[in-house]
């Protein structure tokens, strides 16, 4: 059976035979891809080539060269690309070869593809002595038979081993003199040598030295790459890729030695170094070092945040925050706190509570039901003031409604939500008969029309700057937010009539304890000098209940005041 044939049925072997092609070697230099860790098929690819061997000692290896096929009759041994194979160029080849012997069989082959660009054949007489060689060659001493003998050291140098491999392979074919091959050695060694020191200096990337284009220098190149297998990254398609890419550049080697690849440059900026200010500093800072700026301007950058967490509470604020549990707390605190957490404290859209819910309020006006009993969208429709009136005014969705509620404790009585802009009229509740409270509608942002929103604000204005038997209006201000300046419009009004106010606090159980205490502060500092305002400022959680008796505390005084 020819030898192509045969070994082209088997798939295992093509490969192991193509790595053997490429490196011209029989079982050693199977152990030499091994060696180098490159797969069988990257190798397999990068010679797509027919090669011929003249095997003149073949006889010598029988058995012993798995894989590489034998023809019993010829003495040429053709490895033919599995490519080429499929085309049907591969076994016209084979066919020619089948009727010539020995290098007669070779010639042919030879003659045939010199014309073409692409196919390499060298043959080889003394490659078994080679493949010995390198098969026992775990020793890293390569022998070269165009160097007699000559022993040359792998490792450092080895691309001077390839070459001369390569040499040896084109020498012993006998197509050229021995000059030429001398001008070839001394070139492939110059080439390695380059090489190398480019791989030394510049690294991988710029491995794009150049051959003289010629196909045979360009298979030793191969060949060399795939011997540097500690240097060869990737594919050999890559490296293809590279070298065309340095050809466009038509950059030579020492061009690139001399010019290094660029590094990206890294901008550091030195703390100490003033010429990175902007102009307005330098000026400000008279050209010298960064003056100490003192706590007015150090105020003025502040943030709003920043200023807030630099608030320092007064000790009477900080302790009423802790004796009335205000602020986030868990459950268990309130719990040993004395406060019952069973008892349901529901807050938006609920059924009216039982009266055993306020039986528990501590205060005896407070115990009384609540009951509404009128609503007016304009002045003219207010009731007539029989009974002293506690309003609860403030933004749209603060708390006042649900305040109301907690109070009173009697849930659903007032209706509360999660929208701003509920409550759209003057509500008007009475505690008993004693007392009157007002929910008034919200200002700011609302979702609803902006003339009906301005129309809401107008009324409430009139309200608290006109209102007969109006003795205390709770400015109601989310602790998370504080005060906005629709607030301060109506702190001002009320300075203007003189309307007694009072700055409650709402959803205190929304922050933190010491930012409620810092909030109460900060208001308490703000309304320094208002006449109007009644101190103390109070805080309240109509969820957790939290400050809600304190502020029951302070209405009921309001209450008994009126009724002296
Ligand atoms: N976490 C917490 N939520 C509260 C507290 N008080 C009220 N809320 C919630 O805040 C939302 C608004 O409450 P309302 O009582 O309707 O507010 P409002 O000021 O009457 O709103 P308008 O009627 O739109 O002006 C509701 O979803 C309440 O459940 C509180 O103390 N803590
Ligand atoms: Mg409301």
């Amino acid at each position: 059976m020819p030898a192509q044939r045969s070994s082209s049925k088997n798939g295992a072997n093509k490969t192991s035979r193509k790595v053997r092609g490429a490196l011209g070697k029989s079982e050693g230099s199977g152990d030499g891809v091994r060696k180098l860790g490159l797969k069988s098929s990257i190798v397999g690819k990068a010679h797509r080539k027919v090669r011929v061997a003249s095997d003149v000692d073949r006889t010598k290896n029988k058995g012993s060269r798995k894989g590489q096929s034998r023809n019993g009759d010829d003495d040429a041994v053709t490895y033919v690309d599995a490519s080429e194979k499929l085309s049907g160029k591969g076994r016209r080849g084979k066919r020619d070869l089948k009727t010539r012997t020995g290098n007669e069989g070779l010639e042919a082959v030879m003659d045939r593809n010199l014309g073409r660009k692409r196919k390499r054949i060298y043959a080889d007489p003394g490659m078994v002595e080679d493949s010995k060689s390198s098969s026992k060659s775990k020793s890293n001493v390569v022998e070269s038979d165009l160097g007699k003998g000559k022993k040359v050291p792998r490792g450092k140098d080895h691309e001077f081993n390839d070459s001369s491999r390569k040499t040896s392979l084109v020498g012993s074919n006998k197509l050229m003199g021995s000059e030429l091959l001398d001008k070839k050695v001394r070139r492939s060694k110059r080439e390695g040598a380059d090489k190398l020191k480019n791989v030394q200096e510049n690294g991988l990337g710029n491995r794009t030295s150049k051959t003289n284009g010629k196909g045979k220098i360009r298979l030793a190149t191969e060949k060399r790459d795939l011997n540097w297998g500690k240097y060869t990254v990737g594919s050999v398609e890559k490296q293809r890729k590279k070298k065309d890419q340095g050809k466009k550049n038509s950059a030579t080697d020492s061009d690139l030695m001399e010019k290094p690849k660029k590094k990206k440059r890294v901008i550091r900026i030195d703390p100490h170094d003033i010429s990175n200010k902007r102009l307005d500093d330098e000026k400000a800072n008279n050209g010298s070092l960064p003056k100490k700026i003192d706590s007015a301007e150090n105020s003025v950058e502040m943030s709003k945040n920043a200023q807030f967490r630099a608030i320092r509470p007064s000790p009477s604020i900080l302790s009423f925050v802790e004796d009335n549990l205000l602020g986030r707390r868990r459950d268990i605190e309130f719990r040993r706190a004395g406060y019952n957490t069973e008892l349901s404290a529901p807050l938006d859209n609920i059924p009216f509570s039982t009266s055993s819910e306020r039986e528990r309020i501590e205060i005896p006006i407070f115990r009384n039901k609540l009951e509404f009993f009128a609503a007016a969208k304009i002045s003219s429709s207010f009731p007539s003031p029989d009974l002293p009136e506690i309003a609860f005014a403030g933004r749209s969705n603060v708390g006042k409604s649900s305040l109301l509620n907690a109070l009173t404790r009697q849930w659903g009585v007032v209706r509360t939500s999660d929208k701003p802009g509920l409550t759209q009229t003057i509500n008007f509740f009475k505690l008993g008969s004693k007392l009157c409270l007002v929910d008034l509608p919200g200002y700011g942002f609302a979702y609803a029309k902006e003339e009906v929103k301005e129309a809401w604000e107008e009324l409430v204005k009139e309200y608290v700057s006109t209102r007969v038997g109006l003795k205390r209006v709770c400015l109601l201000v989310d602790t998370k937010w504080g005060m906005k300046p629709r607030d301060h419009e109506l702190i001002d009004l009320m300075e203007r009539s003189q309307t007694k106010y009072q700055i409650v606090l709402t959803k205190t159980d929304t922050v933190f304890p010491m930012d409620v205490a810092r909030r109460a502060m900060q208001i308490e500092e703000n309304l320094k000098e208002k006449k109007s305002a009644v101190q103390p400022l109070m805080m309240v959680s109509s969820k957790t209940g939290a400050g809600i008796r304190s502020l029951r505390t302070v209405l009921a005084n309001v209450a008994r005041l009126v009724r002296r």
